[in-house]
Parts: C-alpha cells; sequence; structure tokens
C-alpha cells in the first residue's frame, strides 16, 4: 500500500486526476481494447470529475475507448432523482466528456430481481475483461463503496442495508431528513474492488482522519472494510493532511519521504497547462471560426 500525502483537498483531487490520465493515457486504449475504470460518487471525488473534464476539454484525455463500472447505487431511488447515483454521474461527468453511453455500467437499483441485477454485474465485469483501475472513497466508519462494518472482505455485488451511521452521513444529501435517505443499497464487494489491477482511495477531511488510521495503522478487520487493501498489491491512498491527523508522526514522515508514486509533472509535456481564460478564449475563437464560416457559405 502507498500513502500518497497531499497539502489540500484540492491538491488531492488533482493528483488524482492526472493519476487516472496517465494510466489511460499510458495503456493506450483502442477501439479493441478499452481501458476499465471502476468509479465512485460522494463529495470527495467530485472534484476531481470536474478536472477530468478540464482536461478532456485541453485534449490531454479521451474517454472514448474506457469502460466504466459504478460501485454503487440506492434500491428504489428513481434514476432521475438528484440524489441517485445515476444522476450525479451523468450530471457531474459522463455527459461532459466524450464516453460512448454503451460503455457506461451502473447497477439498477430499481430492476425487478436485485439479485440477479447484481449477479448480471459481477459477469459483465468480468466479460470487460476485469477492472483496470478502481477508484473508491470512504465513509467516516471506514466503509468502501456500501460495504458496511461487518461486510465480508469476500463479498461480491450485492443488496446492502445501510448502516445507521451511513444513513446519518448521507442525510445532509437528503434536506437532512434521515427519514428519506434510502435504506438499502447495491454495492460491489470489497472482493469486486480487490480483484481490480490497481485500487485508488481518495480520503480528505478530520471527519476521515480514524478511518484512515484504521486503513493504514491498525490490522485488516471486517469492521473496518478499506483495511482489506492492505492485501491489495497494487493500492494507492491519497489524502490531506487534515485526514493524517489520527496517523502516527512516524507513519507521515515515512510515506511523505517516498520517492512520488509516478511523476505526474509531464501531463502538459513541458508546456505550460492553459489556464481557465485561454480555454474560455478557445472556446471563442472555436466560435467566430463557426460564425465566419457560415457567413462565407452565404
Ligand atoms: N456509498 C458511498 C461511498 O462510496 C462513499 O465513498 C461515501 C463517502 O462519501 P463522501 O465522499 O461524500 O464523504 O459515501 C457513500 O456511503
Amino acid at each position: 500500500m502507498r500513502l500518497v500525502i497531499k497539502e489540500t483537498s484540492e491538491d488531492v483531487s488533482e493528483w488524482a486526476a492526472k493519476y487516472l490520465i496517465k494510466k489511460i493515457n499510458d495503456f493506450k486504449p483502442s477501439a479493441d481494447k478499452h481501458f476499465v475504470l471502476g468509479l465512485p460518487t460522494g463529495g470527495t471525488p467530485l472534484r476531481m470529475y470536474e478536472k477530468l473534464i478540464e482536461y478532456y476539454h485541453d485534449g490531454e484525455i479521451s474517454f472514448k475507448y474506457v469502460k466504466t463500472f459504478n460501485m454503487d447505487e440506492y434500491v428504489n431511488l428513481p434514476k432521475d432523482h438528484e440524489q441517485s447515483y445515476h444522476y450525479y454521474m451523468w450530471n457531474n461527468f459522463f455527459r461532459k466528456v466524450d464516453i460512448p453511453p454503451a460503455n457506461v455500467s451502473l447497477l439498477d437499483g430499481n430492476a425487478s430481481d436485485l439479485d440477479k441485477e447484481c449477479r448480471e454485474y459481477e459477469e459483465k465485469i468480468v466479460e470487460a475483461g476485469g477492472i483496470d483501475l478502481f477508484i473508491g472513497g470512504i465513509g467516516p466508519d471506514g466503509h468502501i463503496a456500501f460495504n458496511e462494518p461487518g461486510s465480508s472482505l469476500a463479498s461480491r455485488t450485492r443488496v446492502k442495508t445501510l448502516a445507521q451511521d451511513t444513513i446519518r452521513a448521507n442525510a445532509r444529501f437528503f434536506d437532512d431528513d434521515i427519514s428519506k435517505v434510502p435504506k438499502k443499497a447495491l454495492s460491489v464487494g470489497v472482493g469486486t474492488v480487490m480483484d481490480a489491477r490497481e485500487v485508488m482511495i481518495l480520503v480528505t477531511g478530520t471527519q476521515k482522519a480514524f478511518a484512515l488510521y484504521k486503513a493504514v495503522e491498525e490490522g485488516i478487520n471486517h469492521m473496518w472494510t478499506v483495511s482489506a487493501f492492505q492485501q491489495h498489491p497494487h493500492t494507492v491512498i491519497v489524502c490531506d493532511e487534515d485526514a493524517t491527523l489520527e496517523l502516527r508522526v512516524k507513519t507521515v514522515k515515512y510515506f511523505k519521504a517516498l520517492p512520488d508514486v509516478v511523476d505526474l509533472t509531464d501531463l502538459y509535456s513541458g508546456r505550460t497547462p492553459p489556464t481557465r481564460d485561454d480555454r474560455y478564449k478557445q472556446t471563442d475563437r472555436t466560435q467566430n471560426q463557426k460564425v465566419k464560416l457560415e457567413k462565407h457559405k452565404t
């Protein structure tokens, strides 16, 4: 396991976005060789998605040959409900990049046979060739996806009843009304994520500090399901300073002293990254060219 400690949550998002871009670009995906990506929802990865969209507009990354599998979805929440993970993913990411809709897989929490839905999801992952990189976040109780404390560390995709802590934590998305939070969800299992070739977990904020300590410094324990990744050969946890508050100084110093997991400074191949203003200018230029062409035609 590698722990990458960045100063702020903004730096975590930037690092995670660049890391993913490097992984996809190094993979050189094509029509017959898709990069298969596991994706999370929640507040933590939101800024990473925004950055990926910006890099997509800058021409640094394409998702044309990427297939995605999301971690989880609430049961019985309509897909177009603002808090459904379908809504989150389409509105915060998918429809803003060039991923073909057919390449997107999300669990259907409204399926008539939920067990069948989960079984087929696992089969679909296998058919896609397995997941190259699974990105995840964690709950304050150390759960990954919806693998609540006590979940089997060998679990596969299935229906999960949410823990009271999770319902409470997610009430912020449902008008702070606990009664509105769905009580069940479909979730990939810990075993499903463990099967990925690589796992990247994002952890930010003091509210996650105890979970990070359990994940890194204590033993593997099904009461803190993220701790399972100590046994994964390629896990990188990216966290901010706030999330390290419960770690020993020794642990923090050790990980900070390690050389970078990968050099991400070459994303722009030595060029200066375009600023937001540059991007707007580019858009203006494209629009102006279109107007000129139209005028030329008439
Ligand atoms: N099922 C999701 C998890 O996949 C997510 O990691 C967690 C943390 O969310 P946040 O990033 O908003 O703290 O929330 C939910 O429980």
